[in-house]
């Protein structure tokens, strides 16, 4: 046996391609924003660039098998999660995977589809910090952590447009989600290298957001981004973390005047090196609305896949 181990990993040892793969994750609960994040990375820097994927393609069951089980897409046994473990493992060696596909639109298992990892991989969902192992392949990690109210919101727009559910289904799925949102998501928000909440501030509609750029990673030096030019759009303190750690914490004002929030775009877009202009797509929530936070938000994590 064990020549036989030797045999087949001598085999296989070719050089990956790309040679090195820069991975990225981007967790929270449902409707925290994940993909329109995530969709606007890719969209700036390109698919030859940046692939992604959402780890709702590892669900087990389609919807209408959920109907009858005890549980929720939010726990683990919903889901093939050693899987993509092991296709975790696989895309950091640049190999590609044959990853299953969960269609949301109608709730329906697809072909599985063949992905290639590019050179920086963004892998977005419920579980990508699950576990010791499924963290260890990431380079950098984000949480998205809205406030309830606002996520809420977020979930009973997008899944009644999108998805095919009455307002009635989606605020009785969110009850029956709790207890494993706070059993098996929640915990991963501890794991993170960012934790990004977009949240209204008091008497605002708009919203603002307040980034934590924990030390578990080098983080963008942003002294000569925040200067009293840019003290309208963004300003950063120190603060206590849920464990009591001090941590700096970014906050991103929504009702700031453009052309500030546009300086501290800019600044950042020229510290990350790419040249040209910044991408339309950055900030963007749909075809007619656009965050400047979001922008904001999307840049920092942009600085660290550049140079991670
Ligand atoms: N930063 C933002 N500002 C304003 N609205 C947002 C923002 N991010 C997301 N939204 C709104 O919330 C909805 C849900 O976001 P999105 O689909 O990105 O969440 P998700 O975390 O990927 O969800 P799921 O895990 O359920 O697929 C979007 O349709 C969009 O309207
Ligand atoms: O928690 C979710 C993450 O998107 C979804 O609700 C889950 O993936 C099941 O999908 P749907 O009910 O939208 O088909």
């Amino acid at each position: 046996m064990p020549h036989r181990i030797a045999a087949i990993q001598k085999l296989t040892a070719t050089e990956p391609h790309p040679e090195r793969v820069a991975m990225f994750a981007i967790a929270g609960d449902s409707a925290s924003g994940k993909t329109t994040l995530t969709k606007g990375l890719v969209e700036a820097i390109g698919t030859h660039r940046i692939s992604s994927f959402c780890t709702d393609d590892y669900h087990r069951y389609d919807r209408k098998e959920r109907k009858n089980l005890p549980f929720t897409p939010l726990n683990p046994e919903c889901n093939y999660l050693e899987i993509m473990e092991q296709h975790l493992q696989l895309l950091i060696l640049g190999q590609p995977i044959l990853k299953p596909k969960y269609h949301h639109a109608d709730g329906t298992l697809g072909r599985p589809e063949l992905f290639i990892p590019s050179e920086i991989v963004i892998v977005e969902g419920l579980f990508p910090l699950w576990s010791k192992l499924s963290r260890a392949t990431f380079d950098v990690t984000a949480y998205l952590d809205p406030p309830e109210t606002v996520r809420r919101a977020w979930k009973i727009a997008r899944d009644t447009t999108k998805r095919g559910y009455t307002t009635e289904q989606v605020l009785s799925d969110l009850e029956q989600r709790e207890p494993e949102s706070e059993k098996y998501i929640r915990p991963q928000r501890a794991h993170a290298d960012l934790v990004i909440s977009f949240a209204p501030v008091e008497g605002r509609s708009s919203l603002s957001a307040t980034i934590l750029l924990r030390p578990t990673v080098p983080q963008p030096d942003l002294h000569d981004i925040l200067t009293p030019a840019t003290r309208d759009a963004a300003h950063i303190k120190l603060i206590r973390d849920q464990d009591g750690k001090p941590v700096d914490a970014l906050h991103i004002h929504g009702h700031a005047p453009e052309a500030a929030s546009r300086l501290v775009e800019e600044k950042l877009w020229e510290k990350i090196g790419l040249g040209g202009d910044i991408p339309a797509s950055l900030g963007r929530i749909s075809s007619t609305e656009r965050s400047a936070p979001l922008a904001i938000a999307q840049l920092i994590i942009l600085h660290h896949m550049i140079h991670c």
